[in-house]
């Protein structure tokens, strides 16, 4: 056995990289290859091997019982080829660069892979390269940085990242942007320095992935999670609406985002929000037909189908609005049906381009998720409105409920103090009702009510609270009106009801009504005193031989 010293030149002169160890795997000599490949700091001789320095899977193997094993292993950008030899007092494990292999992964690697000499001038890079550059790769090679008709933004990054890793002999990972007419580009790029045998850089190697993807996917997250908590705090669904079409034109460059909704009639789609949509254009499109061949919009209704018309100048599916579009240099749209859970139509979610597009997958997506969000949005929406009917309207007239009145009233009262405005209040209650229902029925007393309820909303303003009190009582609060106009409109009341005659299941009823009239004055200080005084004139109404109206009397 040759002494220490001259092993260790016999092993310093062979291509791979060698550590020999003694049975207690402490350190016996190290060629400095081994530490070079290894990229690693100096290994102490008579110590054992530093915790991480080999990778896993050969430190796994190393603890086995010794035998002869060998292993392919990617280190550091590295392909190794590993080799543990058994020796008779301790075990020898060889490692050398496998080139050849590392060259045929490096020339097929979707990633852009490149070496550089340390002034940024090319020295390789691999096919991956001809995706995204209209030059070969062997034009690339021998030209600085600056030279290679890369974006600026592109070059400086590597300038600032080359400066990182000489001065610091670190790898060093940043991104990097290029906007194409027509995509956005974003990559991931490390920077790793490549030394000689005495430590110094010799030059960089650069690995550049593509992560347009998992970058607009990450952005969209962020974006999402957005629009989740609007739904989860209950925004308002006209802010909920603009605000996602506003993200979604961020989201997808050059973008005008719209959504429309369906009508009560459920033939029409009313434009609930575009703010990147010329004004014009909006008004144009407010209130479509739902149809096959009425645009994106109306077809992907009709369908309940996505609809992509990437160019509007030639899809027969906008040929009757082609003239009336073309003001307004609009001409891809995208729609896609807002549906609810079970299938119901809800609206529509548009895209409108500049220019003739197609939608990418990501896009697509991205749109699905909206339109989907958009339903959960309106069916929130519609819940909420559904719950605030049942608690505040009656359920047989469709009037205001008592307990809401008194709300509306309450605020309203306080306003017309405040303000000194004219306020009045009547209390109605329908003349010998229980005679009604012995008579026709309960029934056609319910439609009596019902008829009654439309009268007196008709017969009033629109700005006046009318409310079913309950049972044959109702009650109305004139906004605005003086004692003299609210008693016109309490006798234009009375007269209408008693001139009508209403029809129940074949029978014609003919009912009357009493009125009792109080309006704001010094002597009224709270709504609770306003319907007190008026509830007394009604029944003086009633005293005085019904079908009338009666004024409070002020002392
Ligand atoms: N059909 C129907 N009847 C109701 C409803 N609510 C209350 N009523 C009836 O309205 C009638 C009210 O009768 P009364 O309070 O005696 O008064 P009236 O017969 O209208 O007599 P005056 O008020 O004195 O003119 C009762 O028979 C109630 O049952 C309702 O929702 N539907």
């Amino acid at each position: 056995m040759p002494d220490s010293a001259t092993l260790k030149t016999i092993l310093t002169a062979l291509p791979g990289g060698y550590l020999l160890l003694d049975t207690q795997l402490q350190i016996q000599l190290v060629s400095p290859r081994f530490e070079l490949l290894l990229q690693c700091p100096p290994l102490a001789v008579g110590q054992p091997l530093p915790p991480g320095v080999l990778p896993p899977a050969v430190q796994q193997q190393l603890q086995q019982t010794p035998q002869n094993w060998s292993l392919q292993h990617f280190h550091h950008g590295l392909l190794l080829d590993w080799l543990l030899t058994p020796l008779p007092h301790g075990l020898l494990l060889s490692v050398r660069e496998d080139r050849q292999a590392f060259r045929t992964l490096v020339e097929n690697s979707p990633d852009i892979i490149s070496r550089y000499d340390t002034k940024l001038v090319c020295l390789y890079v691999n096919s991956a390269l001809a995706s995204h550059s209209p030059l070969p790769p062997l034009y690339h090679i021998g030209l600085g940085i600056d030279d290679r008709g890369l974006p600026l933004s592109m070059s400086d990054a590597m300038h600032h990242a080359a400066r990182q890793v000489l001065s610091s002999g670190q790898p060093y990972t940043f991104e990097t942007e290029i906007s194409r007419p027509e995509r956005h580009l974003v990559f991931e790029a490390r920077l790793l320095p490549e030394s000689n045998e005495d430590g110094e850089i010799q030059s960089l190697l650069c690995i550049e992935r593509d992560i347009t993807e998992q970058h607009a996917n990450r952005l969209w997250q962020a974006d999402e999670n957005r629009l989740l908590e609007m739904l989860a705090n209950d925004r308002p669904l006209p802010e909920v609406m603009d605000w996602t079409c506003r993200m979604m034109d961020s989201q997808i460059g050059g973008a005008m985002s719209s959504i429309m909704q369906l009508l009560p009639d459920g033939q029409h789609l009313r434009l609930a929000a575009g703010p990147g949509l010329p004004e014009d254009y909006k008004a144009l499109i407010d209130g479509i037909a739902i149809g096959e061949g009425v645009g994106s919009c109306g077809t992907a209704a009709e369908r309940s189908q996505a609809v992509i018309v990437s160019d509007i100048h030639s899809d027969p599916l906008w040929a009757p609005y082609r003239e009336q579009v073309r003001p307004f240099a609009l001409r891809a749209c995208w729609s896609h049906p807002i549906l609810a859970h079970d299938g119901q139509l809800l609206g529509t979610f548009a895209t409108y381009f500049a220019e003739p597009r197609q939608p990418d997958p990501h896009t697509l997506n991205i749109i699905q998720r909206t339109s989907h969000l958009m339903a959960i949005a309106i069916q929130q929406e519609q819940r909420a409105s559904q719950l605030f009917q049942l608690a505040t309207q009656d359920a047989l007239t469709g009037l205001i409920n008592r307990r809401h009145f008194m709300e509306l009233a309450g605020k309203a009262f306080h306003d017309a103090r405040q303000q000194g405005k004219p306020l009045s209040l009547l209390m109605l209650d329908l003349d010998h009702f229980k005679a009604v229902n012995d008579r026709f029925g309960h029934e056609a007393g319910d439609d009596v009510l019902t008829h009654f309820a439309r009268l007196l909303s008709d017969g009033l303003r629109n700005s006046d609270l009318v409310c079913r009190m309950g049972g044959e009582e109702f009650a109305a609060l004139l906004i605005g009106a003086s004692e003299e106009e609210a008693h016109i409109a309490a006798q234009r009341v009375c007269k209408a009801v008693a001139s009508c005659s209403m029809a129940s299941n074949g029978n014609t009823i003919e009912v009357t009504v009493s009125v009792g009239l109080c309006s704001l004055d010094g002597t009224v200080l709270t709504l609770g005193d306003m319907i007190r005084q008026a509830d007394k004139a009604l029944y003086q109404a009633k005293h005085d031989g019904r079908n009338r109206v009666c004024v409070a009397s002020t002392d």
